[in-house]
């Protein structure tokens, strides 16, 4: 069966005041292509942390990680760029928009950064996909927590990314956009074939995911 990710072994230690921290322990894990997968767990246990390391955003102290067949950990820091653009989204807890951009900007970036001549109109749909065509000229302080968290949404799903990793993707929203942005998320899957790790203390999103790992003190439980 072919994988979108593959974590063998994987552990994090990070250098706090205190010494090391070890956020995370051992973690093997494969997710298959097109699947979807919560990560679960108190706060604190490191979902956000195992996260940032299947994007490729952080670096394992121990282990691998394969992304679609490719060592991320053995990529340099170009060439993991390279292919994080060409092949993932990822949606932070504090969504990273460019505050000099608009919202249209922000989305279009990544589409012209792969060369799409047409960026601009397909971020304005991207836009009105999650609900927020009338604010494409808002910079990012004009708008809410939850409409900056769609305008993130929109910029990581507008190149239509193999592999989509979300933290928190409905964590700002209330009920009805929450279910609205849960519908574009798993329209992905259905529609383009993408794979689905998502953090989440979201009942109604664990329960529509193909498979949920709860994490514990930095390790998967059993
Ligand atoms: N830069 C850092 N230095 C030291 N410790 C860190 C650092 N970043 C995170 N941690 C610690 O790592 C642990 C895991 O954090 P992480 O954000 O991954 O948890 P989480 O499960 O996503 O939590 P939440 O649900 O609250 O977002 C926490 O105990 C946190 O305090």
């Amino acid at each position: 069966m072919s994988h979108a990710l593959s974590l063998r072994d994987v552990s994090l230690s990070l250098s706090g005041n205190a010494g090391p921290v070890d956020i995370l322990h051992d973690i093997t894990l494969d997710v298959a292509a097109g699947e979807t997968l919560g990560l679960v767990g108190p706060s604190g246990s490191g979902k956000s942390s195992l996260l940032m390391l299947m994007g490729g955003l952080d670096t394992a102290t121990t282990g691998s990680i394969s992304v679609l067949s490719t060592d991320i950990t053995a990529l340099g820091e170009d060439a993991l760029a390279r292919f994080r653009q060409g092949n993932m989204g990822v949606v932070f807890q504090s969504f990273h928009l460019i505050p000099t951009m608009t919202a249209l900007e922000n989305v279009a970036t990544p589409l012209e950064l792969a060369g799409a001549r047409d960026a601009f109109p397909r971020a304005e749909a991207e836009l009105e996909r999650v609900g927020l065509g009338a604010r494409c000229d808002h910079y990012p302080s004009q708008l809410s927590g939850g409409e900056q968290q769609r305008v993130a949404l929109a910029r990581a799903s507008v190149t239509r990314p193999k592999l989509l990793l979300a933290d928190e993707p409905t964590g700002n929203l209330d009920e009805t956009t929450g279910a609205a942005i849960i519908e574009l998320l798993f329209d992905l899957r259905d529609h383009h074939g993408a794979t689905l790790v998502m953090v989440t203390h979201s009942h109604d999103l664990a329960a529509r995911c193909d498979r949920v790992v709860r994490l514990r003190d930095g390790r998967i439980e059993a």
